[in-house]
């Protein structure tokens, strides 16, 4: 429960709606309360009137509220019985039209505030997201993460709308009909509440059990949506292996978790309801009865008005009553869900921007100075005592075997972790001392998998600078050479990437996501293997142009293929972590049994004729 402490922010700041659908769940209930009386009014006059009972009728005007005295004040002028009854029976229609008129009202506001909290709350999640490193989405399931944002709100919500209310409807319907039972007859009251105590009992035990089942309900239905979601997304390689019966025999093990738990529920809460009913059943019969005996023996001025008053009292609390194991499972989840948004949002990102952090316009003069750096999560080591530095600028190519730590250079200058040991510079400040922000703006950077937006071929260019206007899309694409494919496609530009759209192959998602770094114009870039999906023919070609673009610009090429690497002014051999070789082509070339020399000469081979 503590948990929904952190909701006292938005209370606060939805207080006047909160506050105004408190009243009107009373008012409600406060009309609701005032029919019985009304009712009672009416046997009562009535029985009077006809002399059924010889006078017997006792404690007429005992007990009803000053209003229900005001109406009866005014009613009971009337002559004619007849149309007392029409009267009072009418003013019961008002009530009820005032009762859901501000029910009408209680939803109007409590619930619109709910929508409001969960409007705001996705937006801090999802904000909180953003603010997140590398490293949380690597500890995250993408399930999981999008849990918070989709089931955990929407739990939350539940309480801050339908639960609020049944809770604030509970307390004042008990309050109101329990405190008019006791103004028109403390004996019948008593026994009326008996049986509530042991309702209270049988719903606190069956609902814990309940929300227990449910819990593992959510746990099945959480597990079969995670496989469901993985089986899409690897339809083709699950085709591919021909392993769509496994996939399928895996996925009825889930169905049938999530069956069995379900059944179970079923049956609890069947026993739910009718429990319940019976309950309130026994009070009904305990006001018949015992009103019944009190009425014949003419005890605690019961008449036949108050046996009917407390029966449709007691109607009333059914529904209330019914739903405090509902509400209490709203309440318990709510609490579990804002408590894991609550772990989240308090989660401190490592990298963040220090105090004095500056903004400040990247020329491209990168420093790495003795840096080690072990992945937090696999405890792998990628770069050990690892030295590079780079004059604005020059143009480095760094190749090496898989695994040998060129990935984790880029990684590192976008400050995606924080290294462990030395420190990396540009244009000789401390990364730690520039803005994040200012930082990644300002170097381009094209992973090695590709991710395209399904969006239109032209916003997926100009993501990072959403204003660019369409001639810089149309050039940048141009240089990344894929200018011509998006002509030829039937909208051009406009065409949709993704599942609604068109399906681009890895060389096309490559060079759109070349393009949309190239269109940053740059004071330095990183192409992290990203030419690997296009021909080599292609790849000279685009190498061509780029080094054009590139004359004025820092430039990191990481590559598992060199013979385009020519006119660079270094590239570097990675092993393990550290350079084994530095160098110009020709120089590399010159190392006897060198890694550059024996790649150089086995691509050759290769490309020789293309
Ligand atoms: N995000 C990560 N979390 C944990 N370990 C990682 C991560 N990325 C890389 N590693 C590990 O760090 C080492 C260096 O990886 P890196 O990606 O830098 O190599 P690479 O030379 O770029 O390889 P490739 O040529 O295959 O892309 C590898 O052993 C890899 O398993």
């Amino acid at each position: 429960m503590r948990h929904l402490r952190a909701l006292g922010k938005y209370f606060w700041k939805y207080r006047v709606r909160l506050g105004a659908g408190i009243l009107f769940v009373v008012l409600s209930n406060y009309f609701n309360v005032l029919s019985p009386q009304l009712m009672r009014f009416i046997i009562n006059y009535v029985d009077n009137a006809l002399s059924l009972t010889h006078s017997r009728v006792t404690g007429t005007d005992d007990g009803y509220d000053f209003l229900v005295k005001k109406v009866i004040g005014w009613i009971g002028v009337q002559s004619n019985v007849g149309r007392v009854v029409i009267i009072a029976s009418l003013i019961i229609l008002l009530l009820a039209l005032l009762r859901s008129f501000f029910m009408f009202l209680m939803r109007q506001t409590i619930i619109v505030m709910s929508r409001h909290i969960e409007y705001d709350q996705k937006n801090e999640v999802y904000a909180k997201y953003q603010s997140l490193d590398n490293l949380f989405f690597k500890r995250h399931a993408i399930g999981d993460l999008m849990n918070r944002i989709a089931e955990d709100v929407s739990r939350v919500r539940i309480f801050t709308g339908p639960a609020i209310m049944y809770i604030v409807n509970l307390v004042s319907v008990i309050a109101l009909s329990v405190f008019f039972m006791l103004q028109s007859s403390k004996e019948l009251t008593f026994y009326v509440l008996i049986p509530l105590p042991v309702l209270a009992i049988i719903i606190y035990f069956v609902n814990s059990t309940i929300h227990k089942k449910s819990e593992r309900i959510q746990e099945a239905l959480s597990d079969l949506t995670t496989n469901a979601q993985e089986s899409y997304s690897g339809i083709r390689v699950i085709k591919s292996f021909v392993q769509e019966r496994s996939m399928l025999d895996f996925f009825q093990v889930n169905t049938e978790r999530y069956r069995k738990n379900a059944v179970s529920l079923a049956k609890t809460e069947a026993i739910y309801f009718p429990a319940i009913n019976l309950l309130i059943g026994i009070s009904t019969l305990c006001t018949i009865m015992i009103g019944g005996l009190y009425y014949i023996n003419h005890e605690h001025n019961i008449s036949l008005g108050t046996i009917v008053e407390f029966i449709v009292y007691v109607n009333m609390l059914t529904f209330p009553v019914s739903a405090i194991g509902l509400t209490a499972s709203m309440v318990q989840r709510a609490a579990a869900s804002q408590k894991r948004l609550n772990e989240f949002l308090d989660i401190e990102p490592e990298v963040k921007d220090s105090t004095s952090a500056k903004d400040a316009v990247i020329e491209g003069i990168v420093d790495f100075n003795n840096v080690t750096f072990t992945y937090p999560d696999t405890g792998i080591t990628a770069l050990r005592n690892f030295n590079l530095h780079i004059k604005k600028g020059e143009k480095i190519a760094i190749t090496g075997r898989t695994g040998s730590g060129k990935s984790t250079i880029a990684q590192l200058l976008l400050r995606m972790y924080n290294v462990e040991a030395g420190n990396i510079e540009l244009d000789k400040t401390p990364l730690a001392n520039l803005q994040l922000s200012s930082l990644r703006q300002q170097i381009s950077y094209v992973p090695q998998d590709v991710f395209l937006f399904s969006d239109t071929v032209e916003n997926n260019i100009r993501f990072g600078i959403p204003n660019a206007k369409k001639e810089a899309v149309v050039e940048a694409a141009r240089i990344a050479g894929v200018d011509k494919e998006i002509e030829g496609f039937a909208n051009g530009y406009d065409t949709l990437i993704g599942e609604r759209g068109v399906t681009l192959s890895g060389g096309q998602k490559q060079r759109i996501s070349i393009a949309r770094a190239l269109i940053k114009d740059p004071g330095l870039i990183i192409f992290d293997d990203c030419l690997s999906a296009v021909d080599a023919k292609t790849e000279k070609e685009i190498m061509g142009r780029l080094n054009e673009y590139l004359a004025d610009k820092t430039a990191i090429i990481i590559t598992h293929r060199v013979f385009s690497l020519l006119n660079f002014d270094r590239i570097i051999v990675l092993e393990e972590g550290h350079i084994v070789e530095e160098g110009t082509h020709e120089q590399l070339m010159q190392i006897p049994d060198g890694f550059y020399a024996r790649l150089y000469a086995r691509q050759q081979g290769h490309t020789g004729h293309q």
